[in-house]
């Protein structure tokens, strides 16, 4: 880990949230280290959940949540993307998850889109 706190990105689609929210209860001890955004809904979810998180909710995913998320990768101000996706539904705003994750690999952010990646991510974030 390095001196200053890990920004990392927490979002997840709808089918998905409450494997996010039971996947962040597991990792409070790191979460609490980070600063953390998230999208809207998702944010407001996890600070619901567990108030002592560093967590600045942005807009809903559709509503540009995702757009957000990704100019905060494009601007070095990201760390890693937690980001469980819901594979087997269409969404309307495909093209921002799209966009967001085809930036987390331009700037070769660590991104896990399931619970056992995102263990192996924050395993790796914390243990260099
Ligand atoms: O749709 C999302 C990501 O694409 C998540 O947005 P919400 O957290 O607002 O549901």
């Amino acid at each position: 880990m390095h001196g200053s706190p890990l920004r990392v990105a927490l979002v997840a689609h709808d089918a998905r949230k409450d494997a996010l929210i039971e996947w962040a209860g597991g990792h409070l001890d790191a979460l609490e280290q980070c600063e953390i955004s998230a999208t809207g809904t998702t944010g407001g979810r996890l600070k619901g959940a567990y108030p002592k998180l560093n967590i600045t909710a942005l807009k809903s995913g559709p509503l540009g949540g995702d757009q957000q998320i990704g100019a905060l990768i494009a601007e070095d101000r990201m760390d890693a993307i937690i980001f469980f996706i819901d594979p087997l539904s269409p969404m309307p705003h495909d093209v921002d998850v799209k966009a967001l994750t085809r930036l987390a690999v331009v700037y070769d952010l660590p991104l896990a889109h399931s619970p056992r990646a995102a263990d192996v991510l924050m395993w790796g974030l914390r243990h260099g």
